[in-house]
């Protein structure tokens, strides 16, 4: 039987999250240290361990069918290549960035300056949309310390929380695009594999809406319920049932994270108690 070839970073960011979501997809890989490919028992699947970089041109060579990478790598080298997911982790963005200490007035100050970075067709595409052409050192790591020893007035890399920037005395300026992790696809992918793609993907799907969402219980007042409800969209509508205690309901419902947080201070206001949170594994609509 024919399997679905998925490439993973071998080391680095999206190895340990990658590996996470085939897992909690159900999807067991017999990962024997070292290995640069494994098979999965329970789906006809494989991992291949590769480098982030190289992903885009075994896409396009179709020697993996998909692949998990982070879309700042596809803007860079892999525009021809169709993302079927965005996975929700490995979130940062790819920004240019001058020494704190510069004055700074707008993209024009970019015009004929030095910029080191390891993504030149995605600062180029963007200097030149703006008008500008500057001088790339192209460098594949450390570009944050190119200011500090003279190799470029500016950089352009990936951004997440800051610190690297801030710990090299720079500032970002421009954010060029918002990456994370994505499922990408080779053009060549056969039918057959297509198919168990579209399990995969099935599978996915529900570990991601899972993880944004949580189930959510909690005791309120009859007379409140309605209140309450209106505060608490669920999946088609809550689950409200009697307590022992006389006039009082047990509510369920699955809400987002995000949405719980938004209305907490409601709920108490309107009486709910006991409120408890728990976290879904799956969630299939
Ligand atoms: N600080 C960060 N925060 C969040 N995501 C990041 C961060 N740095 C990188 N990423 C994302 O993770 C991906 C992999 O980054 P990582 O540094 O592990 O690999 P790499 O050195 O670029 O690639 P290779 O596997 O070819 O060595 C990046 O392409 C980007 O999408
Ligand atoms: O804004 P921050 O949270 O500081 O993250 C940004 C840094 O993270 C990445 O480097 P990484 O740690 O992956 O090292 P690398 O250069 O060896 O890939 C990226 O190249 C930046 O340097
Ligand atoms: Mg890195």
């Amino acid at each position: 039987m024919k399997r679905l070839r998925v490439a993973v970073q071998k080391s680095g960011r999206l190895n340990e999250d990658s590996l996470r979501l085939l897992k909690d997809a159900g999807i067991s890989i017999d990962n024997g240290k070292e290995q640069l490919k494994a098979a999965s028992g329970n789906f006809p699947l494989e991992v291949l361990y590769l480098r982030n970089g190289d992903i885009p041109q075994y896409l396009r060579d179709g020697v993996v069918d998909v692949a998990i990478i982070g879309e700042n790598v596809l803007v860079e080298k892999g525009k021809d290549i169709i993302i079927a997911e965005k996975l929700a982790f490995s979130k940062c963005r790819v920004s240019l960035a001058v020494p704190k200490s510069a004055r700074y007035n707008g993209i024009e100050d970019f015009q004929g300056k030095k910029i080191a970075t390891s993504y030149p067709n995605t600062v180029t595409e963007f200097l030149t949309k703006n008008g500008i052409s500057a001088d790339l050192h192209i460098i594949n790591g450390s570009v944050e310390i190119a200011p500090n020893i003279g190799l470029a007035d500016a950089i352009c890399d990936i951004v997440s929380s800051g610190s690297t920037l801030f710990k090299n005395n720079l500032k970002e300026v421009e954010v060029m695009l918002q990456s994370e992790a994505v499922l990408a696809v080779s053009p060549l992918i056969s039918s057959e594999r297509k198919e168990i793609l579209s399990k995969l993907q099935f599978r996915i799907q529900s570990v991601l809406r899972a993880r944004k969402s949580k189930y959510i219980l909690m005791n309120v007042p009859n007379s409140k319920i309605d209140d309450v409800v209106k505060l608490l969209p669920g999946m088609r509508s809550p689950t409200v049932l009697p307590l022992a205690e006389e006039g009082w309901s047990s509510l369920h419902t699955v809400i987002s994270e995000e949405r719980f947080w938004e209305v907490i201070d409601e709920l108490k206001e309107n009486g709910a108690e006991g409120i408890l949170v728990a976290s879904i594994e799956k969630m299939v609509l």
